[in-house]
């Protein structure tokens, strides 16, 4: 027996989280103190003064004083002006160069891919360090040289990234449907390119930060950055190296811990992978009780979920819902659009999104296979369907059904296992329904929840779809959980015990399928059968066709034969 509930109310949803908050305050103050410190201390603080050369930290100068008497905190200040400004310049200009080698990659055809692609290659195959000393030592003690030769080095994992995002945005389905529309290239570039590539070039340039930092240091460290009486992280820590003879440990103690408070802060700025709302999986939580014997396949008691609307405050989706499915048994759920269906099936799948607030609960006396509304989502795109169907086979635990092959559930679900062999956008939408329903299956489910599994499809293989889960209810004794537009096939065909009728997040009827839609007690749910019985799908309904798309029938068919 596995429970799920959540009684818990999360906290609010933060702006930013803690740690790239704490990022962003300790940034803030890093550059308040580097510009703001130097205009506010004393005037001759940043000058020569050979009578206060080598002071200890104290009052006034509270990180004491170098060798030629410039006060240190006025110097690390400084230093940190040059530090940020060779970061942000630096980091800009690579991802600036990034995205236009990457974007020039994809827009500008085969050859040039190939051309700036192997650009790329080389310039990453340079050691950066060795490149960056050679464009400096060129032009030795600029600002200026140091921002080109780190950007000029750091370049191409942005020109990757960008070529990578692009192509897979051009690619998509929704670039298609814009083309289609006629939607001119700049117009694709500024619709669907720029915001999927903005995202990577701002993380490039917030990966790039801390590194710049520590390169112009180390190039300044080194000899070859910036000349000594510029101050840099890395000229004064270089200059220390003689104050630390002379016992003066403050000389390298406050440029490196400022090198490492700016450097830590830039870094913990990245954004890092998330399991969830704030680090926890939004998967639901299980109690197992061994002791309750569950008569049915799911129940579902008193299910409230509310999910966030954009303007982050909570919004009821499902409100106090209660139902039960028998194992061998189908319940189809039926509602209008945004009724509630899915986060009702979600729910029931531990798939809420996070920041879903729920009340109530779920039970489940096994585990539940899923079958999601779009099929495709089910598949990886880029493998074989068969290969897929057996990964999931070999993680199942499968019990009796063990030894079962891909072969087999295929046939169970009525598709041909030659079609296995082949990618998921090789197979229509009906036979992709079939590998979708044949992937949940594969973990022996107690419960199937199929999310609009006829959407797309023609009356007669929609129909043939519901037979089918029927068909596996009974045979395999689990519950059926089937969402569904389509009232017209559940009133022609047998294909449900139960319907539940969901308005709004509510159940508004719920009883047997031969009662509610023969003689529905609900206005509401007679509105539904009124407006399905008169749609043109249910005059569609050619007993011919549905014989054609029967399971065993289906088995042969053909790639062009897509019925989506
Ligand atoms: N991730 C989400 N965050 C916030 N609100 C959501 C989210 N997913 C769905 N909703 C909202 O929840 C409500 C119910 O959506 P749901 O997808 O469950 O409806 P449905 O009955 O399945 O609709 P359809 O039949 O069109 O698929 C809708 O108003 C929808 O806008």
């Amino acid at each position: 027996m596995r429970e799920y509930v959540t009684p818990r109310r999360q906290a609010p949803r933060l702006l930013l989280p803690p740690r790239r908050a704490v990022a962003m305050l300790l940034l803030a103050l890093v550059v308040a103190y580097a510009i703001g410190w130097p205009l506010l201390a004393p005037a001759g603080w940043a000058g020569t003064d050979y009578l206060r050369a080598g002071l200890a930290p104290g009052w006034p100068h509270l990180m004491g004083t170098d060798s030629l008497g410039h006060d240190t905190s006025v110097r690390v200040a400084q230093a940190l002006q040059v530090s940020l400004a060779v970061a942000a310049g630096s980091a800009l200009a690579a991802a600036g160069i990034g995205v236009v080698v990457g974007a020039a990659a994809c827009a500008g055809g085969a050859r040039v891919d190939a051309l700036l692609m192997r650009l790329t290659d080389a310039v990453a195959a340079v050691p950066h360090l060795l490149a960056t000393v050679v464009v400096v030592a060129l032009f030795r003690g600029s600002i200026t040289a140091l921002v080109v030769a780190l950007a000029l080095t750091h370049w191409p994992p942005v020109a990757r990234i960008v070529r990578a995002e692009t192509q897979k945005v051009m690619a998509s389905g929704y670039v298609a449907a814009s083309r289609v529309a006629g939607f001119s290239p700049a117009r694709l570039v500024r619709h669907h390119v720029l915001p999927a590539v903005a995202g990577q070039a701002g993380l490039a340039v917030v990966v790039m930060l801390p590194h710049a930092v520590w390169h112009e240091s180390t190039l300044s460290f080194l000899g070859i950055g910036l000349p000594p009486e510029e101050a840099s992280l890395g000229t004064l820590i270089a200059l220390s190296r003689e104050d630390l003879l002379l016992g003066r440990w403050w000389a390298l103690a406050f440029p490196s811990a400022a090198l490492i408070v700016v450097t830590g802060a830039m870094a913990l700025l990245a954004p890092a992978g998330r399991r969830g709302p704030r680090g926890r999986s939004p998967l639901p939580r299980y109690r197992y009780d061994d002791d309750e014997v569950l008569t049915q396949a799911l129940r579902v008691d008193g299910l409230t979920v509310q999910l966030p609307s954009p303007d982050g405050r909570p919004r009821s989706v499902l409100a106090d819902v209660t139902l039960a499915v028998h194992a061998g048994g189908v319940l189809a759920l039926v509602g209008e659009s945004g009724a509630g269906k899915s986060t009702l099936a979600d729910a029931c799948c531990g798939l809420l999104p996070p920041g879903a607030q729920v009340r109530g609960r779920v039970v489940l006396p096994g585990t539940v296979g899923h079958v999601p509304q779009s099929a495709a989502t089910a598949f990886t795109p880029t493998r074989h369907v068969r290969g897929q169907l057996a990964e999931a086979l070999a993680v199942a635990d499968r019990g009796p059904d063990a030894r079962r092959s891909v072969a087999d559930l295929c046939l169970e679900v009525g598709l041909d296992p030659a079609l296995a062999d082949r990618y998921p956008h090789q197979l229509s939408g009906g036979q992709l329904r079939r590998a979708a329903i044949a992937v949940a299956l594969a973990i022996t489910p107690a419960v199937l929840v199929a999310d609009e599994p006829t959407a797309g499809l023609d009356a007669g293989p929609a129909l043939a779809i519901l037979r089918l889960l029927r068909r596996l209810a009974a045979e395999r004794g689990i519950g059926v959980v089937v969402i569904t537009h389509d009232l017209a096939a559940l009133t022609v065909a047998d294909t449900a015990d139960e319907v539940a009728v969901l308005r709004a997040g509510r159940l508004c009827e719920l009883g047997a399928a031969s009662r509610v839609l023969v003689d529905p007690e609900s206005p509401y749910t007679r509105e539904l059968l009124a407006a399905a019985l008169h749609s043109e799908s249910t005059a569609a309904v050619d007993p011919a066709v549905d014989q054609a798309t029967d399971p065993a029938a289906n088995l042969g068919a053909t790639v062009g034969s897509s019925s989506s």
